[in-house]
C-alpha cells in the first residue's frame, strides 16, 4: 500500500491551506492570534526624557567645583501632568523615577549617592552628563516596525506592543476547530465501563492540547460506528468548521467510516497514510473551505499527528510565517530501535546536560496504545527509517509535542 513520506504529506497540506481572513482585535484579546499585518510603534520610547533613577536632577554642564551644594527647588514626580517648570542655573530638583526631566538639567543623581543638608544638596562627587536619564525615543521612535506579518502574539509582544502605543492589531481569525470522538467502544470518564468499552483519551487529549496551544475550545461530537451517522456528523462539521478533527475510524476495518463518507461527501484526498510509525492511517482531505485530518483512533497516534501534522495546519490556517515544525537537534540517551519501511516518532524527556546540550531520553511503553508514559514524555525524537538500532549518542531531529 503506497505510503507518503512526512515531508511530502507535509508539502501537501501546505499547499491546501488558505489563510483565513484577518480582523482588527483589541490588543489583550490578540494574544495566540497571528498578526495580519506589520505592526509599527506609535509613539517614541521612552515617550519622553525621563529619569532612571530616584534622586536630583541638576545641571553638571556649570558646576566647576567638587563637591558642589546646590539649593533645592521643585520635585518632579512621574506622571506629572503640569509642565515641568525649567531648572534654575546653579540649583537642584527632587525627582522620582520615570519623572520628565526639566529644561535646563543634564544628568540626574541618585539618591544614595548625595546629602541633604536643610534646603541644599552637596554632590561629592563629579556627575558625568547624561546620567541616568533616559532620552526620548533612545529604544525607538514612532514608526518603527516593530513586529513583521506572521507572527504569534505571545505575552511579550502583547507588552511590547501596548507600551509603543498600540491598542488594536489586525490579526487572522482562529481557525474553528471541530472534533469528531468515533467509536462505539468510547465512553467519557466517570461512566462504569461495560465489557468492550473503553475510556475517551482522544477527546481531552486533542481539546487540552488545542487549549493550550491557544486556540479557542472545539466542539467536540461523539459519533458512533454508522454510516449515516459519520456522514451527518462530518457534513455539519464541514458546514461550521474551518478544521475537522476525527479521531478514529480511518484504518482499513468494514467500521472505519471516516475516509469512505467523507469521499462520499465530496471531500478531495490530500493522502490517506504516511510512512510514520505510529500515526500510519492518517488521513488528509479538502471539502469546500474545510480540511479535514482523520487522525488514526490509537491515543499515541492521535499524539503524534497533532504535534506533526495539526500543529503545521494550524499555522498555516493562520498565515504563520514560520509554521513549519519547529524541529530541535538533540542526541539519544539510549539506544533506540527504528523501523526499516517507516520513520519513528520517538516519545522522549528532553534533558539538558550540564554543558547545554539536548540529551533525548527514550522512554518506555511506546506502542501507539498506550499513554502512560506522558506523565513525563514531552518530544517526538524524530528516527528515520532504518533495520539499525540507533546506538547511544546518535544525533537525532525532535519535535515538541506542545503539551
Ligand atoms: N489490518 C490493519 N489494521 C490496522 C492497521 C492496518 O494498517 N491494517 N493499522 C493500525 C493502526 S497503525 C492504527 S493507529 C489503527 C487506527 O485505526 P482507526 O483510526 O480505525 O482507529 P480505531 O480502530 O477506531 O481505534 C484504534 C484503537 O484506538 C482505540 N481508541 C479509539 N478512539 C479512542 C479514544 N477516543 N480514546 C481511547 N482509545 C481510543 C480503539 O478502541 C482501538 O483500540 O488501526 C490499526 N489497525
Ligand atoms: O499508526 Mo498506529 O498509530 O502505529 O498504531
Amino acid at each position: 500500500m503506497s505510503m507518503l513520506t512526512i515531508e511530502d504529506a507535509w508539502a501537501r497540506l501546505d499547499a491546501a491551506c488558505a489563510p483565513l481572513p484577518a480582523a482588527s482585535l483589541p490588543l489583550v484579546s490578540a494574544l495566540g492570534r497571528v498578526t495580519a499585518v506589520p505592526v509599527h510603534a506609535a509613539c517614541d520610547l521612552p515617550p519622553f526624557d525621563q529619569s532612571g533613577v530616584d534622586g536630583y536632577a541638576l545641571s553638571v554642564a556649570g558646576i566647576r567645583d567638587w563637591p558642589a551644594r546646590l539649593p533645592l527647588g521643585g520635585t518632579i514626580a512621574a506622571g506629572t501632568l503640569a509642565a515641568v517648570p525649567a531648572l534654575d542655573a546653579g540649583t537642584a530638583a527632587r525627582i522620582y523615577t520615570g519623572g520628565m526631566i526639566p529644561q535646563g538639567a543634564d544628568a540626574v543623581v541618585a539618591q544614595e549617592w548625595v546629602e541633604r543638608e536643610g534646603e541644599s544638596l552637596v554632590v561629592a562627587r563629579p556627575v558625568p552628563v547624561g546620567q541616568d536619564i533616559r532620552r526620548r525615543g533612545e529604544e525607538l521612535c514612532a514608526g518603527t516596525l516593530m513586529i513583521g506579518r506572521g507572527e504569534r502574539l505571545n505575552a511579550g509582544r502583547i507588552a511590547m506592543l501596548a507600551a509603543a502605543g498600540i491598542d488594536r492589531v489586525r490579526v487572522h481569525a482562529a481557525p474553528r476547530v471541530r472534533v469528531l470522538v468515533c467509536g462505539d467502544e468510547i465512553v467519557p470518564a466517570g461512566r462504569t465501563l461495560r465489557l468492550g468499552e473503553v475510556y475517551d483519551a482522544n477527546g481531552p487529549l486533542i481539546a487540552s492540547w488545542l487549549r493550550r496551544n491557544g486556540y479557542p475550545d472545539p466542539e467536540i461530537e461523539a459519533v458512533p460506528d454508522r454510516e449515516a451517522v459519520v456522514s451527518e456528523a462530518l457534513r455539519r462539521a464541514f458546514d461550521s468548521a474551518d478544521l475537522v478533527l476525527s479521531a478514529g475510524g480511518v484504518s482499513v476495518g468494514d467500521r472505519d467510516l471516516i475516509v469512505p463518507e467523507a469521499e462520499r461527501l465530496g471531500a478531495e484526498r490530500l493522502f490517506w497514510r504516511v510512512a510514520q510509525k505510529p500515526g500510519k492511517p492518517v488521513y488528509a482531505a479538502r471539502h469546500g473551505r474545510a480540511l479535514l485530518i482523520g487522525l488514526p483512533g490509537n491515543p499515541g497516534s492521535v499524539l503524534v499527528n497533532l504535534a506533526v501534522f495539526v500543529a503545521r495546519v494550524l499555522g498555516c490556517l493562520e498565515a504563520e510565517a514560520d509554521h513549519a515544525a519547529a524541529l530541535q537537534v538533540g542526541f539519544l540517551l539510549a539506544a533506540a530501535a527504528g523501523d526499516p519501511q517507516r520513520d519513528t516518532w520517538l516519545r522522549v524527556r528532553r534533558r539538558i546536560g550540564e554543558d547545554g546540550s539536548l540529551g533525548l531520553e527514550p522512554l518506555p511503553r511506546q506502542n501507539s496504545h498506550m499513554i502512560s508514559n506522558l506523565s513525563v514524555a514531552d518530544a517526538l525524537a524524530w528516527l528515520p527509517r532504518s533495520a539499525e538500532q540507533f546506538p547511544v549518542g546518535t544525533r537525532v531531529r525532535c519535535l515538541s509535542l506542545r503539551l
